[in-house]
C-alpha cells in the first residue's frame, strides 16, 4: 500500500483526560480513521505533566514528592479502574510497572544531578504511561494496534528540555520500520519525547506533542495530520478570554505559523514547518464534535482574513541601557543575545533606542535572575513583570479599540499587518 495513505492524528491531554476520553478516541478512531493507516500520537493525561514537574521540583529540593506522586497515580488507576475492572488485566501490570520506574526515578534524583536532564528522565513518564493505557484500550476494543516507543524512532541531541531533532536519523529510522507496522495495524506512540544516541530520554520543549505529530507526518510522506482539539478548529482568538470567535474553515501554513509565533496555543509553532515543507495538510478538529469540519490549513492564500488576536500573559519587559551613555552597538546587542540565549529566555519582542534596548520575553524569574547576573557589571538593568503581550494580526481600527481600550502600554510595535502592545 502507498505511504500516501498514511493519517497522523495526535490527541492532546484533554482529549485524554479521563475514561470517557478515551472511550471517545476509540469512536473517534473506528468512525473516522477506517479507510486509512493510521499513527496515533498521545500526550499526557489532562495535566500530569504539571503533576510530575512538581514531583521532580520536590525530589530535586530533596523533600517529599510521595503526596504528588500518589495523586497522580491514584488519577490514573481511577481512569485504569474504569476502562479495565479487572485487576489482573494487562493494562494494569504495564501501568504499575510504569508508576514503579518512575518512583526508582524520582527516588534516585539528587541536587547535584543536571535539573534539565532530570527533568526529561521523570516527565516523559506522562506520555508513556497514557500511550500504554491507549495502546491497551484500542486492543481491548477490537482496535489491533501496536505500541511504539517513540524514543527509538525521534532521535535528538542531549539539548535536555528542549531537544533538537536529527532530521536524517528521524526520517530514515521512521521510513525503515513505521510503513510495515501501519499496513498490519494501528500504531500508537507518544508525542512531546525523543531519546539520544545513548538511548536517555529527551523532551521537545512544553506542549511539544504537536511537533512530535508533524515529525512522525513528515518522515512517512503522510496524506494529512489532525489535532484533535476541545474546540472547534483554528479560532481567531482563544475563547478562553473572548466570548465571540470565528473558526477559519481554511488557512494558510504562514497565517497559522505566525498566529502560533505570537502564542496561539492551540498548536505548537514548530508543528508547521516539517509540514508545510511537504505539502501535508493539517486539520485541527473537534474532538467533542467530530464530525464537524474543523479547519484546514494548507498551502492556500486569501487577502483578507479576520483579526485574529493572541494574549500572551505573565510577561516580563526587560530594558538595557549603556552605562556611559554611548549608543547600543551591535557589540552590545551581540553580548546581550549570547547572554539570553545561555539562560533559555526568548525574546517575544524586542525594540531599540539610542541608548536603550528592551524585550519582551515570558518572565521566568531564575532565568531573569541569571541573565541580570551575567550583564549587570556591563548595562544597566531595568524590568517590570505581571504584564500582557496583545498580539492583533490583521488588525483595523475597531480590533485595536476592543483589545486596548484604556489599557497602559508599556511597548508597541505595529507593521502593516500586525500590531503588538505591552500593557499592565
Ligand atoms: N486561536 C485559537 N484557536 C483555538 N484555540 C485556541 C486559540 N488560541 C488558544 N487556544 C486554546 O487552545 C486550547 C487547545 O489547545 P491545548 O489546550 O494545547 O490542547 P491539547 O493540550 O489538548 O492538545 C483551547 O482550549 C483554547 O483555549
Ligand atoms: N504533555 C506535554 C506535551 C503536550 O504537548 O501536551 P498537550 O498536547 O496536552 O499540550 C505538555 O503538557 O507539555
Amino acid at each position: 500500500m502507498s505511504k500516501e495513505k498514511i493519517k497522523v492524528y495526535k490527541f492532546g491531554g484533554a482529549s485524554v483526560k479521563n475514561a470517557e476520553a478515551f472511550r471517545n478516541v476509540a469512536h473517534i478512531v473506528r468512525a473516522y480513521g477506517g479507510e486509512r493507516q493510521l499513527l496515533l500520537v498521545v500526550s499526557a493525561m489532562g495535566k500530569t505533566t504539571n503533576a510530575l514537574e512538581q514531583a521532580l521540583d520536590l525530589a530535586y529540593r530533596q523533600q517529599d514528592f510521595e503526596a504528588v506522586f500518589q495523586q497522580s497515580e491514584a488519577y490514573h488507576a481511577d481512569v485504569l479502574q474504569e476502562l479495565f475492572p479487572s485487576p489482573d488485566s494487562a493494562a494494569h501490570r504495564r501501568i504499575k510497572q510504569l508508576f514503579d520506574e518512575l518512583r526508582s526515578a524520582l527516588q534516585r534524583i539528587s541536587s547535584s544531578d543536571n535539573y534539565d536532564k532530570a527533568y526529561d528522565q521523570v516527565v516523559s513518564y506522562g506520555e508513556l504511561i497514557s500511550s500504554a493505557l491507549l495502546h491497551h484500550y484500542l486492543q481491548e476494543q477490537g482496535l489491533s494496534n501496536t505500541w511504539v516507543d517513540s524514543r527509538e524512532y525521534i532521535q535528538t541531541d542531549s539539548t535536555w528540555r528542549e531537544a533538537r531533532i536529527d532530521w536524517p536519523g528521524t526520517e530514515r529510522l521512521i521510513k525503515r520500520d513505521l510503513p510495515p507496522l501501519l499496513e498490519q495495524q494501528l500504531v500508537v506512540t507518544q508525542g512531546f519525547i525523543g531519546g539520544t544516541g545513548e538511548n536517555l530520554t529527551t523532551t521537545l520543549g512544553r506542549e511539544g506533542s504537536d511537533f512530535s505529530a508533524a515529525i512522525f507526518a513528515y518522515a512517512l510522506d503522510a496524506a494529512e495530520m489532525c489535532i484533535w482539539k476541545d474546540v472547534e478548529g483554528l479560532l481567531n482568538a482563544d475563547p478562553k478570554y473572548f466570548p465571540d470567535t470565528v473558526c477559519y474553515p481554511e488557512i494558510s501554513y504562514q497565517e497559522t505559523v505566525e498566529m502560533a509565533y505570537y502564542g496561539a496555543s492551540v498548536i505548537h509553532p514548530k508543528t508547521i514547518k516539517p509540514l508545510a515543507n511537504k505539502h501535508i495538510p493539517l486539520y485541527v478538529k473537534s474532538f467533542l464534535h467530530p464530525a464537524g469540519k474543523g479547519t484546514r490549513i494548507g498551502d492556500c492564500r486569501f487577502e483578507k482574513y479576520a483579526p485574529a488576536y493572541i494574549i500572551k500573559e505573565n510577561q516580563c519587559l526587560v530594558s538595557f541601557s549603556v552605562k556611559d551613555f554611548t549608543f547600543v552597538s551591535e557589540q552590545n546587542l551581540g553580548t546581550i543575545f549570547k547572554a539570553l540565549s545561555e539562560v533559555r529566555i526568548k525574546i517575544n519582542l524586542m525594540q531599540n533606542s539610542a541608548i536603550s534596548f528592551s524585550i519582551c520575553a515570558d518572565y521566568h524569574p531564575e532565568r531573569l535572575h541569571r541573565l541580570i547576573g551575567t550583564l549587570q557589571d556591563q548595562f544597566i538593568i531595568h524590568y517590570n513583570t505581571a504584564l500582557t503581550l496583545y498580539t492583533i494580526k490583521n488588525y483595523d481600527a475597531e480590533s485595536l479599540n476592543r483589545v486596548i481600550g484604556k489599557k497602559e502600554v508599556l511597548l508597541e510595535q505595529r507593521t502593516r499587518t500586525t500590531c503588538q502592545f505591552v500593557c499592565r
